[in-house]
């Protein structure tokens, strides 16, 4: 296999060290460049004693300064840097040649006005939004793999977008009554320091936050609204839990007069049956975070509510896995034509 010589930008977080786990191991990646402001010159294995004896780890992380990552001969970056930041930086390495994979929310919004009304301040490359594709691959592969802009998708949009698509798409459901719960593990947060997500405050203990309008609202109703061919407007509710890593959703809407219910498992088998990374466990099945942490799976089930008329969508993935490092190097291996599961075999 053809090996990529690939940066990480914004290694030292959470999401950067899980793109390191999977990038070390990578058979088609030559890790070339990490970045980390406060680790700079500092070998990898030393900031994450995990990586001792991992082959490419006596690399040492750098500064993310556009030029001396150019230098090191990178192709492809992947960026797991605070969004604000991360367009910036992307555009400095587009125009010296690099591919780029974003992890952070910069580019997912085709419109700018929707990213200044969710994040709070002006869209800081408006220009690019055009050329950015929305990497949910099992939606998208095609023009994934053509692209030199690739948005990932954020953590919970994953977990509510993946079984909701193809139910939208067929329209099985009355999208105007979709109500989605997410719980999530504290490392979505990212590792920064933070009063609310000291051990103290967030053991033991479980908080909705982000309510009524969360900023994953704009990517998630954008990409319900493609599916369906309306605007499409949902109700939904984030909760901080006290797991390292895993997302758990539970999405429910009312399903349109005269659909039978097995319309629902129908519609999700013939929307994945050749995907790689979404596990289907079919009626009254119901995921748990534990098998699918430290993966790139999604695990999905569902259910119909006869006496109130929803059906329930049931989704576990980690956050760190499918919904963010994962994600993006299945990305990665689309843009690359290597298998989808290059580097992501992990169980
Ligand atoms: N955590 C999660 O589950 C998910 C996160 N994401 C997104 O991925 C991105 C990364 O998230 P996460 O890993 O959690 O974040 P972290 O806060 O854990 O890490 C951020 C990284 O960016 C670097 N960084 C921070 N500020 C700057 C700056 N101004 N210039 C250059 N580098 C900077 C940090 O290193 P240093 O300060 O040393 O430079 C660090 O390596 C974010 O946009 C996040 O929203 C997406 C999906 C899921
Ligand atoms: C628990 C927690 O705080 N989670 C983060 C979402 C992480 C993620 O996917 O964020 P990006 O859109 O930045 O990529 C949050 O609610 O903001």
């Amino acid at each position: 296999m053809q090996r990529i010589r690939t940066a990480i930008v914004g290694a030292s977080g959470y999401t950067g060290m899980e793109l390191l786990r999977l990038l070390l191991t990578h058979p088609g990646v030559e890790l070339v460049a990490a970045t980390s402001r406060q680790e700079a010159g500092k070998p990898l294995s030393a900031v994450f004693p995990r990586f001792n004896r991992a082959p490419g780890a006596e690399l040492a992380f750098m500064e993310p300064d556009p030029d001396a990552i150019a230098a090191t001969g990178a192709e492809v970056a992947f960026l797991a840097l605070p969004h604000g930041v991360a367009a910036e930086i992307a555009r400095a390495l587009l125009d010296r040649g690099l591919r780029v994979i974003d992890l952070s929310a910069d580019f997912r919004l085709r419109d700018a006005a929707v990213y200044e009304e969710f994040y709070g301040h002006a869209h800081p490359a408006p220009d690019l939004l055009t050329r950015a594709v929305y990497g949910l691959p099992e939606v998208r592969s095609e023009t994934i793999a053509k692209a030199d802009l690739v948005a990932s998708p954020g953590c919970y949009p994953t977990s509510i977008l993946l079984p909701l698509l193809p139910l939208l798409r067929e329209k099985l459901v009355d999208h105007s009554t979709v109500v989605a719960n997410s719980m999530s593990g504290v490392s979505g947060a990212g590792r920064k320091a933070d009063l609310s997500l000291l051990y103290v405050e967030c053991n033991e203990s479980a908080r909705a936050y982000g309510v009524p309008k969360h900023r994953h609202l704009s990517e998630i109703e954008q990409e319900l609204s493609i599916a369906a061919g309306e605007k499409v407007t949902i109700s939904f509710l984030p909760h901080l839990i006290p797991l390292n890593a895993g997302i758990v959703t539970t999405t429910t809407a009312k399903l349109l007069p005269g659909v039978a219910p097995e319309r629902i498992g129908e519609a999700l088998e013939s929307a994945y049956a050749e995907s790689e990374f979404v596990r289907l466990l079919g009626r009254g099945g119901c995921p748990d975070t534990k098998n699918v942490a430290r993966t790139n799976f999604i695990d999905i089930g569902w259910q119909f509510d006869a006496r109130t008329g929803r059906v329930i969508l049931l989704s576990a993935e980690d956050n760190l896995g499918k919904g963010a490092g994962g994600q993006a190097v299945q990305s990665f291996n689309l843009m690359h034509g290597f298998p989808e599961t290059a580097g992501l075999q992990n169980f």
